[in-house]
């Protein structure tokens, strides 16, 4: 089944400065496994997405695209206006630097002090003596602590990461996403582990760090296990399914019987 709808309204070409992510004809095969099949889609600037679909749809295969971890086996793959398989290692940790990864998993270092755990976002940016200082002696103090009150977070930077609660660790994850300014994000099923309470209030926080001061967005692009989250945050809704996009609609086109066109509906041909 084709897409009920790709969006590419306004899209001129390979070099137009709002596409962050285009992938033509992408797909992805893991020995004799097709984890994506032929994708073409496009996201642009500011663009909230949700990647939703089934178990083994080829969500985190699409991200992984996204942040480079995942080679593309055929067809055309741009991330932030370069093709990443033609980037040298520094070209390609440059890249990276641009691009922020939230994961369920936190990936602090639980006995060092927050303030490390936030400056580990600026690491891309860092040179290696840099931030071998700073872990001596922290550097950019004071912007770690806006970073951290802008989470929601207290003021003491210097106490153990794993002494915080869950709740807090996430916010000092998405404190160190901050600090890191990416132009892109992409998150994993940030939330499946958490409770409905808690899902909402990482996503709340989460959409609220793309605003930037300028009045930019930052992009998201987001696997989310639970529809409704999708819907409530995002402003497009992109469902795969058997590695194939079955689905590309704005959340205002969203109506009742999307969730179960999603989630029961055959593969495509
Ligand atoms: N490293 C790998 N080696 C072999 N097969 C893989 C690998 N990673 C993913 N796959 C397979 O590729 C397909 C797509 O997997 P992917 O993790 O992208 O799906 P997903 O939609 O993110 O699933 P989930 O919602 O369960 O995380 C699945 O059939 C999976 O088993």
């Amino acid at each position: 089944m084709s897409p009920d709808r790709v969006t590419a309204p306004g899209e001129t070409g390979p070099g137009h400065a709002g596409i962050v992510l285009r992938l033509r004809g992408v797909s992805v095969a893991y020995g004799n496994r097709l984890a994506l099949d032929g994708v073409d889609l496009t996201v642009r600037r500011g663009e909230r997405v949700a990647l939703v679909g089934p178990s083994g749809a080829g969500k985190s295969t699409l991200l992984g695209l996204g942040n480079g971890t995942v080679v593309p086996t055929q067809g055309r793959l741009d991330v932030l206006g370069v093709e990443p398989r033609a980037l040298s290692p520094g070209a390609l940790r440059t890249l990276r630097a641009r691009i922020g990864s939230v994961h369920q998993q936190l990936h602090l270092v639980g006995p060092l002090p927050v303030v490390h755990n936030v400056n580990a976002g600026r690491l891309g940016s860092w040179g290696r003596l840099r931030a071998v200082r700073s872990l001596v002696r922290p550097l950019q103090v004071d912007e770690a602590r806006t970073a951290l009150e802008r989470v929601g977070i207290g003021p003491d930077l210097h106490v153990r990461t794993d002494r915080l609660s869950g709740g807090e660790q996430q916010r000092v994850a998405l404190a160190r996403l901050l600090v890191q300014d990416p132009e892109l994000v992409l998150a994993d099923e940030p939330v499946a582990s958490l409770d409905p309470a808690r899902a909402e209030d990482v996503m709340r926080l989460l959409c609220g760090l793309l605003e930037q001061p300028t009045g930019h967005r930052r992009t998201l692009v987001v696997s989310l296990h639970d529809f409704d989250l999708a819907v409530r945050h995002c402003d497009r809704v992109i469902a795969l399914r058997g590695g194939r996009v079955v689905l590309d609609v704005p959340v205002e086109e969203v109506d009742e019987g999307t969730r179960a066109r999603i989630y029961d509906l055959a593969p495509g041909p």
